[in-house]
């Protein structure tokens, strides 16, 4: 997708990508914070575009191809204006000023948003200006959207730092299909009516024709809010997963609210780890641990919500009441660094890597520590070999929207083999049922889990794998893409009687779950519990 260095010289005297046409519409038009590019600039100066591993641009990818798409989104760095030139694909750069990215992304997005839609592990602050700088740049994404589509275009705008986007969009182009999906939770009533801007972030997210959350959950409690906060008329009955949407009547318009899970690229995850190269490297990470029996693993960004802390708790405790023992078992920490200027994931993560010392200065020995940390992005395939390689894995977050670690686990063992232990609060855990389930605020729940998980007899663990597997490798990324917009292409209302319409690519075929694979039944999530995102019934707000 990207064309890779590139070398026109920009005033600055640095070597920057050539630029696409300023003036190029699309037909589709994806609105995301991030660009699915990032920049980097080599020691010489040269500057480099690399395509982000994201499941959402690999998602996106063939549909953007195909049809005349375009990309708005930040750069990642700061003042960066330079729109990279990307096969097929029209690049519009947002800049945002170091002020910017202070306020607007470590500030509201991330010290605000963030905690209050994770259930207030830590404390949201509320500060006007941080408001003010969010709501200046989600005006700057919605003129950026509003130049970058063609009369009729398809715009689907991206997650909780553009929630004003929809509205604004809409009274800059009425012409425009828009929709809107939330990644992350979104909380119960009870929190959000903490929100000082409650009210214009409710009416931000009803200018879109189509609003999607992970879980039903998540829609019910927005159905609930449009009503009651809002005072819009809204469907009551329960909200069902790809389909059974909700309403909500704004003037003439009709919001349709509805559940998308999304997933992951799963027959790419599939082939990778059966490859020999990945087997192989699975092996001599076994042996580089010492050949343990057991390896556990977690996967994850350096955030607090997603339980890192609770999981070598969790381990210490097994290991210091002997239901775990030291010369067996090797657990490696994957963390990337995230959003390491906001203070609470400062906190953290002097909490996490104190709490390695421990366990390594308790029950390690000299070249044989407990717990590998690696506090940084290991590359994709190293990655999968971690995964193939792991007995054992463990996903423990308070709260996460999704959380796609466990669906590339479960994508990783064709072999049946391994277990995975997850926390209920993921949006995951409505999915993959016959993992070993745990609440991660309960300490022993979670010890007992990995204990299971640890010491499971291989029949039943195949039995759990396979049931996952099937759930995973026919409920792909791009199948969760093409039925948000699919669902978007379906909605009416007059202002869209002269839209175009948009080709939707579904890439990559279903893949066969496993080598004893059957045709029925499997993990799913119609009907299941919805755990964190509990819908709200009628005259009771969500929790
Ligand atoms: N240390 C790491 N190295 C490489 N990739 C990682 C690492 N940690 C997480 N990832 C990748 O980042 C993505 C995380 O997605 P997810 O679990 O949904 O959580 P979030 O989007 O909140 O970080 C996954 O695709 C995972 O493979
Ligand atoms: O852009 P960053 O600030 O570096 O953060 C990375 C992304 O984190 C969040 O991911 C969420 O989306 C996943 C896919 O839907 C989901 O599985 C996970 O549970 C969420 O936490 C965030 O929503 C993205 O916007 C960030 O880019």
């Amino acid at each position: 997708m990207v064309s890779g260095e590139s070398s026109t010289p920009d005033r600055s005297g640095t070597q920057s990508p050539a630029s696409t046409d300023e003036h190029a519409r699309a037909d589709f038009v994806v609105v995301a914070n991030r660009l699915p590019v990032d920049k980097e600039v080599l020691d010489d100066g040269t500057v480099r575009w690399k395509q982000s591993p994201g499941g959402l641009v690999t998602a996106l990818e063939p549909i953007l191809r195909e049809n005349t798409g375009a990309w708005v989104g930040w750069s990642g760095t700061a003042d960066s204006a330079e729109n990279p030139e990307i096969d097929g694909v029209i690049i519009r750069a947002v800049p945002l000023s170091s002020q910017e990215i202070a306020e607007y992304y470590e500030g509201f997005s991330n010290a605000t948003l963030w905690p209050l839609y994770h259930d207030v592990i830590v404390k949201p602050e509320y500060h006007r200006e941080w408001w003010d700088s969010y709501v200046e740049v989600n005006r700057r994404f919605a003129e950026a959207a509003s130049e970058a589509a063609s009369e009729g275009a398809i715009v689907w705008v991206q997650d909780y730092q553009l929630q004003l986007v929809p509205k604004m969009l809409r009274m800059l182009r009425p012409d425009l299909r828009i929709g809107f999906f939330l990644h992350i939770p979104f909380p119960p009533v009870e929190l959000f009516m903490q929100l000082p801007w409650r009210r214009e972030i409710v009416e931000g997210l009803l200018g879109a024709d189509l609003i999607g959350f992970h879980l039903p959950g998540g829609a019910q409690n927005f159905l609930y809010l449009a009503r009651r906060l809002a005072g819009y008329s809204s469907s009551k009955g329960t909200v069902g997963v790809r389909g059974k949407f909700g309403v909500v009547q704004v003037g003439f318009r009709t919001v349709r609210v509805g559940a998308f899970p999304i997933s992951i690229d799963s027959a790419d995850l599939d082939a990778k780890a059966k490859s020999r190269t990945t087997r192989k490297r699975a092996g001599d990470i076994r042996k580089e641990l010492g050949n343990p029996k057991t390896i556990l693993l977690g996967v994850d960004r350096l955030d607090y919500t997603k339980g890192i802390d609770v999981r070598l708790r969790a381990l210490s405790e097994l290991l210091a009441e002997k239901r775990l023992d030291p010369d067996e078992i090797a657990m490696i920490q994957l963390a990337t660094p995230s959003r390491e200027r906001v203070d609470s994931y400062k906190r953290m993560r002097a909490g996490i890597e104190q709490l390695v010392g421990n366990i390594n200065g308790m029950y390690g020995t000299v070249g044989h520590p407990i717990v590998q940390y690696l506090h940084r992005p290991v590359p994709r395939d190293e990655l999968i070999s971690y995964y193939y390689a792991a007995d054992v894995m463990l996903v423990t977050p308070l709260r996460d929207g999704m959380n796609l670690v466990a669906k590339e686990y479960v994508a990783c063992h064709s072999d049946l083999r391994g277990a995975l232990v997850l926390s209920e609060f993921t949006g995951a855990a409505a999915e993959l049922r016959s993992a070993y389930i745990a609440n991660p605020y309960d300490i022993e729940g979670v010890k007992d889990a990995i204990d299971a998980a640890v010491h499971h007899d291989v029949d039943d663990g195949r039995r759990r794998m396979r049931a996952m597997r099937r759930q995973v490798m026919t409920h792909t990324v791009s199948r969760w893409a093409a039925s948000f917009l699919g669902a978007l292409q379906a909605t009416t209302d007059v202002t869209h009687s002269g839209d175009r319409g948009i080709d939707i690519v579904e890439s990559g075929e279903p893949v066969n779950a496993g080598p004893d694979d059957n045709p029925t039944g499997g993990d799913a999530h119609e009907g299941a519990p919805t755990h964190g995102d509990t819908p709200a019934t009628d005259n009771t707000p969500a929790r």
